[in-house]
């Protein structure tokens, strides 16, 4: 059964006719231009963006649940997130387990190491730089242990170094029961840690299959309008401007 169907979403003026689903397992990337409409698609599924349409999860319509069971089952992590208040790391990793009504140590701690915050714990979260705390809203979610994490653009803020491990983190938490939809602009990593992609354009799926399938030269330079070398078969795989 799959982990989430989304059957001919709309969203005024911004989605249209919107259909894929997630199995179990698999990372879903979205990619497209810049209001293409990613965010606005991960946030129809976060319940934050009223949408038409079907949506269900694990086989039950999604509006069906109550917002309590929602919020166990689907973390979101919005593509900037910030704290007004001076809040410890730690208080804000245990921010996730509030769907939950507890503070299971155990995913705390999961979630501090697959966030790669370790030692971030103790400080002040609005002391940290950008991609240190990128990091740590990261670790919120995870701590949450939802069967679906909407990300969008974990990585867009983050080195190199945390580009990847953030990637792989991400490629672990969904291998299993679990699923991932994330958006992300870099279409390498995108085509090395993601199942399947879903190229958007104008709000509408211009591309959804296999990395091979839809980073195709010709998809890329026509959503896009530039001219795009694609090298999948490289070891780890090219998609850049030619
Ligand atoms: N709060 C809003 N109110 C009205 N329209 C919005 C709002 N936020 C986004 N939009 C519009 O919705 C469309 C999709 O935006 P969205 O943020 O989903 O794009 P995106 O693909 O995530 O872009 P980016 O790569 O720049 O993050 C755009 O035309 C945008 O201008």
């Amino acid at each position: 059964m799959a982990l989430i169907d989304v059957r001919h979403l709309h969203c005024a003026r911004r989605l249209a006719d919107v259909s894929f689903a997630l199995a179990p397992g698999e990372i879903l990337g979205v990619i497209g231009p810049n209001g293409a409409g990613k965010s606005s698609l991960l946030q129809c599924l976060a319940g934050i963006l009223d949408y038409q349409g079907e949506v269900d999860f694990e086989g039950h319509a999604l509006a069906g649940l109550a917002m309590r069971q929602r919020a166990q089952r689907i973390g979101f992590l919005p593509q900037s997130s910030g704290s007004a208040w001076a809040l410890q790391v730690e208080d804000v990793v245990a921010l996730g387990r509030l769907p939950w009504g507890d503070n299971n140590p155990q995913a705390l701690r999961d979630a501090a190491r697959q966030a790669g915050i370790e030692t971030l714990l103790g400080r002040r979260v609005d002391r940290l730089s950008g991609g240190e705390q990128a990091r740590v809203w990261l670790a919120r979610v995870l701590a949450g242990q939802p069967r679906l994490l909407l990300a969008d653009e974990p990585i867009a803020s983050l080195d190199l170094l945390h580009q990847r491990s953030v990637m792989e983190a991400l490629r672990t938490y969904a291998d299993g029961e679990r699923g991932v939809i994330l958006s992300i602009h870099d279409f390498g990593l995108a085509a090395r840690y993601c199942d399947r992609l879903c190229l958007l354009r104008e709000g509408a799926i211009h591309a959804l299959g296999r990395p091979a399938e839809v980073l195709t030269e010709h998809h890329l330079s026509e959503v896009f309008q530039v001219p795009v070398h694609v090298d999948l078969v490289a070891n780890p795989p090219v998609v850049a401007l030619k």
